[in-house]
């Protein structure tokens, strides 16, 4: 589309009072556009807006290559091929050396060389106070900054004003020669050609930092044996602020090699031995490890997940692990001989006075185990077995099992707790396989990403969840499942037939009112009506349909309907489908508009009522989409899952991005308690999905004290109290518009601003164009400039409440290719965050460095 098009359209959405927040998937436009009304245009997440719904439908922007392509640029930049071998570290490294001989220093094997000292003695700052393990207190504080630490409940978080460095680390201790040097480097400048600004793209060496530009950095790093080193730091560790990065590829590399050899460069990246953690910098109760202790955590059958160097305490009778000051984070495997010998009472900084097995619990750990039915009362001191297995403290008898419980899998994903990874005998027997198990290479054990799927009644978020299933599980429901969402659509069809019945009650009724009114102004006015007044109206039902009607209304008034299923289901089957025939039920079913509680979607299974009431019936997947609700408690759920590689998914990162594993956790929003106080079971999800039915907005519904909402105010107040909810501090949001079909059906006939908030919704069709093709689709045009519309609103509300940028997307529930789409965008939401310190740090200032919410409205 031209840009004249696009701004005609722009001033034909919004009135001239409104800034608009185009989407699109390109980088920035670094051009203004000549528009009466502001236009802010925003760079989000690539792919995001794949799938025709989630695209704002009537904006066609330009497509701009993004800033990074994975093509590999031509000649110029890159230097002759380098053939890469990780197994052949010394004869590449020779060769790389004798290409550029002269142009950087000899290249010697000692681990200082290249300005970092690794072999130098542990270096503290004057003020660092050391524990008796000789690591400072602050370690995990200073040093961490993986989402590890998010998990640490705030307030256990302790003060820090002092720095420990691991033992091994590379980082600090960088020669004199070496700073000398970097002072002479220009501010930004490549560290070897010592050309071009701070704005210009750079990569950086592991160990000391050294950044150098595209046509430089094959040169400094050569074949790059053990990851992205400069030749002189090869065989120095590594700092440990850059763990995180190890085997993620930078958009450079991916220009600049083939895809071959970024795999075999990120893969010697991750697993070479010079970049694993080093014993000493993991101290356990207290004491530092020894490297037979740390071949033991290791390689036991359920080790540490995550293990990065700091302070840990274990628990070696149940296996629980944890950083000092934190509640557990895994249960790993018991009876380990690693670390000091005893575990502290204060080793999580509980507050609780309940002990197991000597430590002091944390708030969160005695919810969790008064859910599992433990009973707590007078802070018990428990002995708590790996197997789960609890006795109180000077008592023989076992008292129960804390995972045994049904649900307790959920309830400790929910508060973040870890549960045990595979069945171990009370006394950790199954340790005779400890040593079974090659060293496990711990940068494989993927953060589990976890995505809060929230939204008010009806707005569709078990339909997306249950898309999510579809889309992503080759298991998406189990056998049970299936029985389960039977049941739950065979008693919705009864309440489905019990709004039709309730309606047709009130249009007969208003029938009949009118027929009276008509005939008493006839009779007034003298002239006499020829059809007599019969009570019979085309909403009347027969004397057989009329008692089933007035039973069935009853037993669903009086909650009993569910008693009686499925049994009730099959007995009636037959005179329910009579019923759906009889033409009052089909001339009330016309007027299903007018119907409140009617969904959408009940035609769907009301036309196969038979079929659905039989005992045989199975679910389709098509029935199991379109049921309302998940399960039958309709409450909480959640699903894990990786997103399928894509075609586009060609190099080795990218694969590696593909294989993260998300989570998916659904809540309805009656199980969130008062003032959504269970949102802090939530606190280390990564990205709240919020949904809103677009097609609310002039929908009503009638709360417990007979008061009339209008739904579309609901959900903004549900959005309001989830977004500034003290857990959610910080945390980026998508917002969800679905049901983007059903907006499109109605917005013709039924203003945007039937609904208070879109009460200046004016849309205003282009003068200049009166006869443009896309404005002769009038319902389509005005559907997307009601999306735009709401999402502004929804935009400035979220500014306004956290001073961020709402991410926004319209959605099809019921059509798999806008949910596929939606999803992807949270995963392209949650890469860009990640991304988004290095893409600033490489062009600060610059038109890419700009991130989406810098555009917001
Ligand atoms: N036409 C249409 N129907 C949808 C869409 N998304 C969901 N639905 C239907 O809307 C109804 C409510 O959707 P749900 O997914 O159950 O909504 P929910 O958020 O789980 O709502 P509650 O369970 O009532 O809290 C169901 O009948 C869905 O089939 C959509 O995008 N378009
Ligand atoms: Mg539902």
């Amino acid at each position: 589309m031209e840009m004249e098009e696009l701004v005609l359209e722009a001033e034909a959405a919004f009135p001239a009072d409104y800034s608009i927040a185009i989407e699109y998937q390109g980088p920035p436009i670094p051009f203004e556009i000549p528009c009466a009304i502001p236009i802010e245009i925003e760079r989000i997440p690539i792919a995001s807006v794949a799938a025709p719904s989630s695209l704002p439908p009537n904006l066609h922007l330009p497509v701009i290559q993004p800033l990074a392509s994975p093509k590999k640029p031509d000649g110029t930049l890159a230097p002759d091929p380098i053939v890469v071998s990780p197994t052949s570290v010394m004869e590449n490294r020779s060769a790389i050396d004798g290409e550029t001989s002269g142009e950087i220093p000899d290249v010697t094997l000692e681990p200082s060389v290249g300005g970092v000292d690794s072999s130098g003695p542990v270096e503290f700052s004057n003020d660092t106070a050391l524990n008796e393990s000789g690591l400072s207190s602050d370690f995990e504080s200073s040093e961490f900054s993986d989402e590890d630490e998010d998990e640490a409940l705030p307030h256990q978080k302790r003060a820090t004003n002092v720095t420990f460095e691991p033992s091994g680390s590379a980082s600090p201790a960088k020669d004199s020669t070496r700073q000398e040097s970097e002072q002479k480097i220009k501010k930004g400048s490549c560290y070897r050609c010592l050309k071009g600004s701070r704005f210009l793209e750079k990569e950086s060496c592991l160990v000391c930092d050294a950044k150098y530009c595209s046509a430089c950095v094959l040169r400094a790093m050569g074949s790059m044996p053990e990851g992205r080193k400069c030749i002189s730091c090869i065989g120095s560790q590594i700092e440990e602020s850059k763990r995180e990065r190890l085997g993620k590829c930078s958009r450079m590399l991916k220009k600049l090699l083939s895809a071959l050899e970024v795999e075999q460069i990120m893969k010697a990246e991750r697993f070479c031995e010079t970049n694993q953690l080093q014993p000493e910098d993991v101290c356990v109760n207290g004491r530092r490890l020894t490297m037979d202790e740390m071949v033991t955590l290791q390689s036991c059958p359920c080790p540490p997940t995550k293990l990065r160097p700091g302070l840990y305490w274990y628990d070696k009778v149940s296996g629980f692990w944890g950083k000092e000051g934190h509640k557990p984070h895994n249960i790993i495997s018991p009876h380990l001989n690693v670390g000091g010998g005893t575990l502290m009472r204060n080793a999580s900084n509980g507050n609780t006075n309940i002990l197991i097995n000597g430590r002091e619990i944390t708030n969160v750990e005695r919810q969790m185990l008064k859910w599992a039915g433990v009973q707590i009362a007078g802070n018990p001191h428990f002995w708590v077995n790996a197997d789960g297995t609890y006795l109180e403290e000077g008592q023989k008898n076992i008292k129960g099992r804390i995972w045994g419980k049904p649900g307790m899998k959920l309830i400790c994903s929910f508060l973040s707790l870890p549960i045990p990874s595979k069945p171990i005998d009370s006394s950790g027997r199954d340790a005779n396989k400890m040593f079974d198990r090659p060293v496990p290479d711990y940068l494989e054990q993927r953060a589990l990403q976890k995505l809060l799927l929230v939204g008010y009644h009806g707005s569709g978020t078990s339909t997306i969840f249950k898309q999510a299933k579809f889309l992503y599980r080759t298991d998406p429901f189990s056998e049970d499942e299936r029985e389960s969402i039977k049941i739950m659509i065979q008693s919705n069809i009864y309440r489905y037939l019990g709004i039709l019945l309730e309606g047709r009650k009130r249009f007969e009724e208003e029938s009949l009112a009118e027929r009276r009114e008509r005939q008493s102004t006839c009779s007034s006015t003298g002239i006499h009506e020829s059809v007599k007044f019969d009570n019979v109206t085309e909403y009347s039902l027969g004397v057989r349909l009329t008692s089933f009607s007035d039973w069935l209304l009853n037993e669903m008034a009086s909650g009993k309907l569910e008693a009686v299923f499925p049994a009730a289901t099959r007995e009636y089957a037959p005179v329910v489908e009579e019923l759906w025939n009889d033409g009052a039920i089909q001339a009330t079913y016309r007027r299903r508009n007018e119907l409140e509680l009617f969904p959408s979607v009940a035609n769907y299974f009301l036309e196969r009522i038979v079929d659905i009431s039989r005992q045989e019936y199975e679910p389709s997947d098509l029935d199991i989409l379109y049921a309302d609700g998940i399960t039958s408690s309709n409450g909480l759920a959640s699903t894990d899952f990786i997103f399928p590689p894509s075609a586009c998914d060609v190099d080795g990162a990218d694969q590696e991005e593909a294989r993260l594993r998300y989570q998916l956790i659904r809540v309805h929003t009656k199980n969130l308690g008062e003032n959504c106080k269970w949102l802090d079971m939530f606190e280390d999800v990564r990205l709240v999905i919020f949904c809103v039915a677009a097609s609310d907005y002039d929908e009503f519904y009638e709360d417990s004290s007979g008061a009339i909402l209008n739904k579309m105010m609901e959900s903004k107040r549900l959005f309001e109290s989830i977004v500034t909810h003290p857990t959610f501090d910080q945390m980026e949001f998508l917002l969800v518009l679905n049901k983007f079909d059903l907006l499109e059906q109605k917005i013709d006939t039924t203003s945007l601003t039937v609904c208070d908030w879109f009460a200046d919704f004016n849309p205003v069709l282009s003068r200049h164009h009166p006869n443009h093709s896309r404005n002769q689709n009038h319902g389509a045009t005005k559907a997307q400039m009601a999306f735009h519309y709401i999402a502004v609103m929804f935009k400035r509300l979220f500014a306004c409440l956290t001073a961020r940028k709402l991410y926004v997307v319209s959605a099809n529930g019921l059509d798999s290719d806008s949910i596929d789409a939606t999803l992807k965008y949270a995963r392209e939401i949650l890469k860009w965050e990640e991304e988004k310190p290095e893409l600033i740090e490489y062009s600060v200032n610059s038109v890419y460095s700009t991130d989406p919410s810098s555009y917001s409205p």
